[in-house]
């Protein structure tokens, strides 16, 4: 249990019991989910880094300090806060740019409770909402030499403005033609740690004696560019990517034979033999797990290039559809500084006031959240957002909460 805030629950005049609040410049938001209510706000000290947030547990009458996950939004003057009774509460920043307006604080939902597992600690996580969705990211794994690095080229000379690369961290040392920040981002072991503690990592793991990981960051730009995004990554990072938020497909790349693994890995000329035979050895672990651990949706033998790289971009729906299938780019979300906030089902109607918008009637913004994705520790994708003539659209009657 953490230390009780500086100030008593008479002060908490501006909860609403329906699951709305607003916050002003000078008091926090409450909003109630069962026994606890979240008190969500913080400091308009510039100095300040995040929005706080203290829960208070009506059923033991304890004040509790959360571990606050994933990436914090900046504080604002203002913010709107609905609970969308999924274990999120839906944040509207008052005043902000159309791309840092809408965030969700996860107090409940399956990565909390995971989390608050682990830890053992009262736990909630924040995500940036954005709007529209990407393709499902996709994650391809396989022994060292089997190919993997080759196809994903293929494909990102191919389909350029389609995929992204997801730039991993890892300790080992670049190769003579790798560039930092675009094969990987080469670190130090210390700092690496630290961020896996910070919790900036989607997974990590020890490969080959060296450590690698995918920041949450490295996936999420990718998928911000509107692209789907590609992951090179070894068995245990694919089992931790199966178990997260992130809704990938996996793909498991096979040599014909280890000794044609073994061909590749000493043509390749990159390792010494040392290392060579270590990835080797490793090799067969990984090709067991990768053929029976149900990680994988498909399994692709690389025996000859051109015929794997036709049945890699089939499984991918590329097999004369590409066009078809590529999505526009997600785009921020254009609220006004002033607004209040109702909600119909699954969709929050935001209330701009006539000002804001061109013809009075147009006055109301609607944010559909019926068809959410992922969510923390990245962000949660899937808003639809549209204007709606208040009168023609049938929302006459909506009861104004907030
Ligand atoms: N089907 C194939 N037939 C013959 N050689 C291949 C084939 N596919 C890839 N290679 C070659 O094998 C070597 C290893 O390929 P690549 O670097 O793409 O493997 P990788 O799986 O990405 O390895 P790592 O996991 O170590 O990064 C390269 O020299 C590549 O040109
Ligand atoms: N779990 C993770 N594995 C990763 C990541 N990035 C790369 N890898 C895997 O490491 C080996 C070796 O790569 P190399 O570049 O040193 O040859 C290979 O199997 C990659 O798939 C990562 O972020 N996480």
């Amino acid at each position: 249990m953490g230390k009780a805030p500086a100030f008593i629950v008479d002060d908490l005049q501006n909860e609403y019991q329906n699951g709305f609040g607003f916050k002003h410049e000078d008091c926090e938001i409450a909003i109630t989910i069962e026994d606890k209510k979240y008190l969500i706000g913080g400091s308009d000290d510039e100095s300040a880094f995040s929005i706080g947030v203290r829960i208070f547990d009506k059923a033991t009458g304890n004040w509790e300090i959360p571990t606050v996950l994933g990436t914090k939004p900046k504080p604002c003057k203002g913010h709107s806060a609905v609970s969308l009774n999924d274990g999120r509460i839906l944040i509207i920043k008052k005043g902000f740019a159309p791309d840092d307006c809408i965030w969700f604080l996860e107090v409940d939902t399956e990565y909390v409770k995971k989390q608050k597992k682990g830890l053992g600690t009262e736990v909630v996580a924040w995500s940036k909402g954005v709007r529209g969705n990407v393709e499902r990211p996709v994650v391809i794994s396989g022994p060292s030499g089997v190919g993997k690095g080759t196809l994903i080229s293929m494909l990102m000379k191919e389909f350029p403005s389609m995929f992204g690369f997801s730039v991993s961290h890892t300790t080992r040392a670049p190769r003579g033609m790798e560039k930092d920040g675009v094969h990987y981002h080469f670190t130090e072991r210390s700092v690496m740690e630290k961020e896996i503690e910070d919790g900036k990592f989607l997974e990590f793991a020890s490969v080959h004696g060296n450590l690698y990981g995918t920041s949450i960051e490295a996936v999420e730009v990718v998928a911000d560019a509107g692209k789907r995004c590609i992951l090179d990554i070894d068995v245990q990072g694919a089992r931790s990517v199966r178990d997260s938020t992130l809704e990938a497909i996996f793909i498991f790349i096979c040599p014909p034979s280890m000794e044609e693994l073994g061909k590749r890995l000493r043509a390749r000329g990159t390792e010494a033999e040392e290392q060579i035979l270590k990835r080797l050895e490793n090799a067969e672990a990984e090709m067991e797990q990768g053929k029976s651990s149900g990680i994988f949706d498909h399994i692709c033998y690389n025996d000859k290039l051109e015929d794997c790289y036709e049945n890699l971009k089939k499984l991918l729906g590329l097999d004369g559809t590409a066009v078809a299938t590529q999505k526009l780019s997600p785009q921020g979300i254009n609220l006004p500084v002033d607004h209040s906030v109702s909600r119909i089902d699954n969709k929050i109607i935001i209330n701009c006031g006539a000002p804001e918008l061109e013809k009075a009637s147009k006055s109301l913004i609607v944010l559909d959240v019926s068809s959410l994705k992922g969510g923390a520790p990245g962000r949660t994708r899937g808003l639809d957002v549209y204007a709606v003539d208040s009168f023609s659209d049938g929302l006459n009657g909506i009861n104004q909460l907030s």
